[in-house]
Formats: structure tokens, sequence, C-alpha cells
């Protein structure tokens, strides 16, 4: 991508009463807005706004649930939608042409996607974990991520509960047998969870919800995180791994995907672990050494253990683990008392509907008022809506590289006109400034853009 500054000036179609909005191309060093009138059809009343929506592209991937993609069709921008993600080909075929791309975690924005992604603005994930993308690169290019930090939390703890008892008992065992026609009713290596010891790593959103209902079926919960924190009920956190290892009846991993997470559960941890107790990840694919697994099961290590996630993972629905190339499918198929689940933690209707209206409404405030609340990779700035009780205003947003001497430039430009408000903030290399005018007309938001887009902070490759 040539040098990618991200300078944006949002502003009306004429001297007329909107705060504006834009669209900009992230392969040219600036970006300009092409804003219009508000849409009176969509608009509420009270509410501007910005621009013709309908101008806004948005492709939203991997089945992003309803509620989604009713509030962003119903702003009036264009709403493509796919039930799966795509192959890299097809995304960067795509990505060129839109704004904004809503995905979950099975779509890779790589550097390589997002180089190709010409115009977009912003970015949503319909889901917790945001590894799939290169939030850096991103930021670096003006565009913001949003995520939904918590809404499906409470269903991965809950898949975890019902994971737990279902290891202790031989459940599925039990079931694939019944489904086969076999009656084979054993109590031998079964077991109540009542006072076992459940190991948790990663005490966040989901460790921390687990941990609560854990102890509410009398487990004893310990917990190891690189952070310290609060512990809920009697849970008592552990300063080292191989403390929880060392204690834990059922080890369940709640980290993200991070370097210092890859294979964090590999053979030397299988070894530290108490015999006969089980593994659970429902966190990622990569944070579990699979083959290391596969042999603590065959060795009687582990009595059992739960995967969600898997090192990789198919785009959409089908025959994946029948024809998968890694040896790994067919080594885990055919191990007892694993529970093998295609990454369902956060797949409910309460948690998918929630999602949906949080990412989508943080895009729509992105893409028409600039607001960064929540964004994972970039500054947090916002300022309130512009109603239609405030005339001939403009809404300036720019974005630039975080280096000294911009907003006295930026400031010099601005200072010519009456700025109501204004707010700024840098995260990394990446500075948001954005500012209310008011008494502006076109030519002065002309100059204005003009002005702004000729200052040279932008961001290079
Ligand atoms: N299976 C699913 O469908 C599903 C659904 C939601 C989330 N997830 C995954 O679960 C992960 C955890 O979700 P969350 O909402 O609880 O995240 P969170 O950010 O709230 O919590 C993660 C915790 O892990 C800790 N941590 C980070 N690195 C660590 C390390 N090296 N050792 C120990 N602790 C470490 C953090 O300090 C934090 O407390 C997500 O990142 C996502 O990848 C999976
Ligand atoms: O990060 C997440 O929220 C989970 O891994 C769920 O991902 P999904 O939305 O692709 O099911």
């Amino acid at each position: 991508m040539a040098s990618a500054a991200r300078d944006i000036v949002q502003r009306p179609k004429g001297p007329s009463r909107t705060v504006s909005s834009s669209l900009g191309s992230s392969s040219s060093p600036t970006a300009t807005f092409h804003p219009t009138l508000p849409h009176s059809r969509r608009a509420s009343p009270k509410q501007l706004k910005p621009f013709a929506t309908e101008d806004i592209k948005i492709l939203l991937l991997e089945n992003v649930n309803q509620t989604g993609r009713d509030i962003l069709a119903r702003q009036g921008y264009q709403v493509e939608f796919f039930k799966t993600s795509l192959p890299e080909d097809q995304l960067i075929e795509k990505i060129r042409d839109v704004h904004v791309i809503g995905i979950r975690s099975k779509t890779k924005l790589t550097a390589n996607v997002l180089q190709e992604a010409k115009s977009l603005i912003v970015i949503g994930c319909f889901c917790i974990g945001t590894n799939q993308v290169d939030l850096d690169y991103a930021a670096k290019h003006g565009i913001p991520v949003f995520n939904s930090p918590f809404s499906n939390s409470r269903s991965v703890a809950e898949l975890v509960v019902g994971e737990i008892i279902g290891l202790a008992r031989q459940l599925y065992d039990r079931s694939n047998e019944m489904h086969k026609g076999t009656w084979n009713k054993v109590s031998n290596k079964c077991w109540e969870i009542r006072g076992k010891v459940l190991g948790i790593i990663g005490y966040g959103h989901i460790g921390s919800q687990l941990s609560v209902l854990a102890e509410s079926m009398g487990m004893q919960v310990i917990f190891y995180d690189v952070v310290n924190l609060m512990a809920l009920g009697t849970a008592r956190q552990v300063p080292v791994l191989t403390d929880l290892l060392r204690d834990a009846d059922f080890v369940t991993c709640h980290v993200p995907e991070l370097p210092e997470t890859e294979n964090m559960i590999g053979p030397r941890e299988f070894e530290q672990m108490k015999n006969g107790s089980y593994l659970i990840n429902a966190s990622r694919g990569s944070v579990v050494d699979i083959p290391a697994l596969i042999d603590a099961m065959r060795t009687g290590k582990l009595a059992g253990a739960a995967l969600d996630v898997f090192p990789s993972e198919p785009a959409g629905n089908g025959d994946y683990f029948v024809n998968n190339l890694n040896s790994w499918a067919e080594g885990l198929r055919n191990l007892n008392n694993i529970i093998l689940t295609p990454h369902i933690g956060g797949s409910t209707e309460e948690a998918q509907s929630a999602i949906g209206i949080e990412v989508a409404e943080s895009l729509m405030r992105y893409v028409n008022e600039g607001a960064t609340l929540g964004a994972v990779n970039f500054p947090e700035v916002n300022l309130r809506s512009l109603t239609l009780d405030e005339p001939n205003h403009v809404r300036v947003i720019y974005i630039h590289r975080n280096i000294p001497g911009v907003l006295r430039k930026v400031n010099a430009i601005l200072g010519d006109h009456n700025v109501d408000k204004q707010v700024t903030d840098s995260r990394g290399e990446v500075a948001y400034l954005m500012a209310d005018i008011s008494n502006v007309n076109q030519s002065e938001i002309k100059d204005l853009f003009e002005s702004l887009e000729a200052l040279s902070c932008k961001f290079r490759d």
C-alpha cells in the first residue's frame, strides 16, 4: 500500500444542517468523504444522518446474526451477506470494493488481504477474538476494529460446565455406544464433580464466569493468570502454571491466542498434570499441542479431553474431519472419552443475537459519527451526536500519525473556524482528532478539507 494516511474530514454536502461523514480510500495518501444530505426516510427525527448511507457497502461473512444485519440494513447501507467465510482469493476480490467488513473467527484479515482493501474504513469482528485480524496493520492504515468483548462468555462457560460433567461420567462414550445398540452400564472411573479441583488458565470474562458456576456445583477452583486478579467466591489464584497443573482434576484453557500462549499446554505440561485428569480447550486451537494431547490420552495420563477449537478449522460446515489432511484429526477421532465440537462455544441464540446488536451498533456509530469507543486497536474518541437543532455544523475527524507538532498544525487550520468541541487521543503510532465546528458553509468546508489533506503526517509502510 502506498503511504496510507487516513486524514479524514467529515463534511456536509452543502451549508446544510448536518453532521457529515465519509468514505475513504486507504490506498491513496488521504481519505476523502462524499457526504450528502441526511437520508430523511431513514433518519430518526432528532438525529442527523451524515451522508447518503446507501453509498456505504458492507460485506458480512460467516453468518453474522440477523440482529446485526437488520441494524445495518435499516441504516440504508448496501449489505452483502455470506453464510461462510471466503477463500483468500475471493475475499480479496470482495474486500477491494467495500467500506465495512463484518467477520467472525474464521476470516483471516492479514496484511496481505488488507492491503487490497482500498475503500475499507472499519472492521467488525462479530465475536470475542480479534487474533484473526492484523490489528497493527489495520490501525496504521486508519482502520479501527470493533468486537464484542463478552456477549458470548456465558455461553462458553456453560458449555464447559456441560463438558466437565460429560467427561467425568464418560457421557458421550455411553451415548455413542447406545446409538450403536450397545448397553454398557459401568461405574469404573466415572466420578461426581463435587469436591474436585477445577484449574482455570486465564481468569478473564469466561474464566471468571466459569469459576462462579463451578463453585456453585461444589467444585474447588484454582486459577492461573498473568495478571493478579480478584478471585471470585473462594477461588484461589496460583502463582505459577505448574501449581495449577499439579493440583487440578480438570484443567480448562481460557487465554487469548498470543505468541506466549502458543502450545502453552504441550508434552511437559501434560507430564505435570495429575494422573487421570482431564483437559478442556475452548479458547484457541493454537493453545494446545494436539499430538502431545493424543499421546497423553493414549498413555492414560489423561482420562478425557474436550476440544472446541483446533489448529486449523474449515471455512464452513462439511466433512472436514473425515478428509482432514492433518494426521491429528484421525488421531483425535479414534480416542475414547474425548468431546470434539466444531467451535460452538459462543454459538447460542442469546450470544449471537447480542453480538449482532453490539458490533453492528459500533460499526454504525463509527461510520455515521466517527465514534471509536470500544475499538480494540485505536484511540477511543467520541463526541455526542449532532442534532437538527445545530445547523451548519460539521464534524471533522482527522486520523494521523502520532508525531510531535501535528496538533499545532491542525489547530492552526481549525483556528480560523468556530470550534465548539474538540477531543484528541492517541494509541501507539495512531492519533485521532475529532472536532465539531459550527457556522460553516460549503466553500469553507472545502478549504478546510484541502488544508488538512495537505498536512504531511501520514503513515508510511
Ligand atoms: N470457543 C469459542 O467459541 C470461544 C468463544 C469466546 C472466546 N473464545 C476464546 O477464549 C479466549 C478467552 O476469552 P475471554 O473473553 O475470557 O478473554 P479475556 O481477555 O476476558 O480473558 C483472557 C485472560 O487470559 C489471561 N492471559 C493472557 N495471557 C495469558 C497467559 N500467557 N497465561 C495465563 N493467562 C493469560 C488474561 O490476563 C485474561 O485475564 C478468547 O481470546 C477467545 O480466543 C472462544
Ligand atoms: O472469538 C470468539 O468469540 C469465539 O471464538 C467464537 O467465534 P465464532 O463467532 O466464529 O463462533
